[in-house]
């Protein structure tokens, strides 16, 4: 068996692996530790943003890989993002730059706006076609959304020349987002779930979904983790996933989660986990017209 999770092919023929690592609060020296050892592991995808200001710690693991000749650069595929501070169109290329810069790379393979409200009540259309020019340029191979609802999204797409490839949204079984990924699977967006886990910090303060018997359970028939069934169960509704940890043996948990297939009963059981209601909200923008999450999805 590969050592390699599975890819999925974008509506712009990129090939994106389907289990990432995330790395949102992996401090500096946590972050070129962690991404050392997910290449070690196998991971090809990892997931940062200008705003985790863990980006030069992240290129340097990686091109240290390459140097190393463990990878190439196009074995890899990194994502990072916008900020809402440069939706403005003249800053967006500077944006991405400086994350180039950080990143020690000469492209990304994917470049998403962060969050469909930016500074200065900028208007995400006018970001959206700064960022078209980034794939002319050769910036990023590929650019998309994240945390926009369904009419965000087809505003986008009744306006774009590029289409976004992704739409990075919460997504984990307590918040299972079965119709944005239907929506977005009708218009060949692919949805990546960020906090897969539903971030369970701390530890002892596990979802549900992670922590009753009837997981623990499903996991052993597997002989696999609960952690492992829920992402395993996001794979199957059709999510990319980018858990976060830094620690080794935590990272080398969660990459293991494709290499087996829960029955419909089980698929039925984690379904029910679903509260309809967000983890993470992003209080500090909702007043705003383009706040996403006053819709459903
Ligand atoms: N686009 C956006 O707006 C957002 C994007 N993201 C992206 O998605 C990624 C993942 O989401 P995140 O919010 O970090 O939440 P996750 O659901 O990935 O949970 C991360 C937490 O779970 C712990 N953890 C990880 N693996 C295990 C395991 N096997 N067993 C027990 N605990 C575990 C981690 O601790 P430890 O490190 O100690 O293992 C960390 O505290 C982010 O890191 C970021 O890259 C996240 C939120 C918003
Ligand atoms: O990507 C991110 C991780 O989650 C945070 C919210 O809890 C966000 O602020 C940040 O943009």
């Amino acid at each position: 068996m590969s050592n390699l999770a599975p890819s999925v092919q974008l509506n712009n023929g990129q090939r994106m692996p389907t289990v990432g690592l995330g790395t949102w609060q992996a401090l500096k020296d946590q972050a070129e530790r962690a991404v050392t050892d997910a290449i070690d592991i196998g991971y090809r995808l990892i997931d940062t943003a200008f705003v985790y200001g863990n980006e030069r710690e992240i290129g340097r693991a990686i091109n240290r890989k390459i140097a190393a000749g463990i990878i190439k650069r196009e074995d890899i595929f990194v994502t990072t993002k916008l900020d809402s501070r440069h939706h403005t169109p003249k800053l967006v290329e500077r944006a991405c730059r400086e994350s180039l810069l950080k990143l020690s790379l000469d492209y990304v393979d994917q470049y998403l706006i962060h969050f469909p409200v930016g500074e200065g009540f900028v208007d995400y259309l006018d970001t959206w076609k700064a960022m078209e020019k980034l794939v002319d340029v050769g910036l990023a191979k590929g650019i998309g959304l994240s945390n926009f609802n369904a009419k965000q999204i087809d505003r986008i797409l009744e306006n774009c020349r590029i289409r976004p490839v992704v739409n990075q949204v919460e997504c984990h079984p307590g918040f299972n987002q079965k119709k944005l990924i239907e929506f977005c699977r009708k218009r060949n967006i692919t949805i990546v779930a960020y906090s897969p886990l539903g971030r369970p910090i701390p530890a002892e303060k596990w979802p549900p979904f992670l922590n009753d018997k009837i997981v623990q359970d499903i996991a052993k028939n597997h002989s696999k983790t609960p952690v492992q069934v829920c992402l395993n169960y996001l794979l199957h509704l059709g999510a990319i996933v980018i858990p976060k940890s830094v620690n080794r043996d935590r990272i080398a948990e969660n990459f293991r989660c494709f290499d087996f297939q829960l029955n419909p009963d089980e698929l039925k059981i984690m379904d029910d986990y679903d509260t309809g209601e967000r983890l993470i909200t992003f209080p500090g923008m909702c007043n705003h017209k383009f706040y996403p999450f006053n819709d459903e999805y």
